[in-house]
């Protein structure tokens, strides 16, 4: 597995703001939406193409287009929403497999509690997204689940990651790439990562 940190100047500017204690629940939410956006474009970037032939303006025409596996887009609910619109603007016809994971305050274990996934999920490249990977628990339920589901395929597309969740999720998962704007300094003793965001949930939810 490799870890991809996207040091692109927009992503490290835009996380930057995304850090800012007064930051407002808009301007959160379509950061979020916008980090997104670019992490899908790193992530997607060496799927592979295919030639084929078609008419353009002056005759046949040589183009190419993405040739294998199709994208579901697999949202970790509730802030990996925050992320969805941005991922789809560059993949508008992405299936999407909705996981539903909160993590228990007390013990920060992950509690699964909704799913619905593509029906066709085992031909699928799954793209997971969530802002926030902390101890990695939500994550790699996540993809045990997916993965019992047949598909073989993932990658993870998260805002914030802390040192402790990658480590855990690369013993767990070793197949699987992680892309994040930003590796942080560690975990505090509630498992929030520092510096980090916060709550994203909350943040883009306007819950708190
Ligand atoms: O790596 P972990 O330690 O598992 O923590 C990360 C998880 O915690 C947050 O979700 P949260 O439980 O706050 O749910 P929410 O999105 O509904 O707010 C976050 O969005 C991740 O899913
Ligand atoms: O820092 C963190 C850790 C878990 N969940 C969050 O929303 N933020
Ligand atoms: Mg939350």
């Amino acid at each position: 597995m490799s870890v991809h940190e996207i040091r692109h100047p927009l992503v490290q500017h835009k996380i930057g703001l995304m850090r800012n204690q007064k930051m407002s629940t808009r301007g959160f939410r379509l950061l979020a939406s916008e980090v997104g956006n670019l992490l899908t474009y790193e992530a997607t970037k060496d799927l592979e193409l295919e030639d084929y032939e078609q008419d353009g303006w002056c005759g046949p025409t040589t183009c190419q287009r993405i040739r294998g596996k199709k994208i579901t887009v697999v949202p970790i609910l509730r802030a990996g929403l925050g992320m969805l619109d941005g991922v789809l603007e560059l993949i508008p016809s992405a299936k999407i497999s909705v996981v539903g994971i909160y993590r228990d305050e007390e013990t920060l274990e992950p509690v699964s509690y909704f799913d619905k996934l593509a029906s066709d999920i085992d031909q699928r490249m799954s793209l997971v997204v969530d802002p926030m990977l902390a101890t990695g628990g939500s994550l790699i339920a996540t993809i045990d689940l997916l993965k019992k589901n047949g598909c073989d395929t993932i990658r993870a597309l998260v805002l914030v990651a802390a040192p402790e969740g990658i480590k855990k999720v690369q013993e767990a998962h070793p197949d699987v790439d992680i892309y994040t704007a930003s590796i942080d300094s560690h975990l505090n003793e509630q498992g929030y990562i520092v510096p980090g965001l916060g709550d994203a949930g909350d943040k883009i939810f306007g819950t708190k």
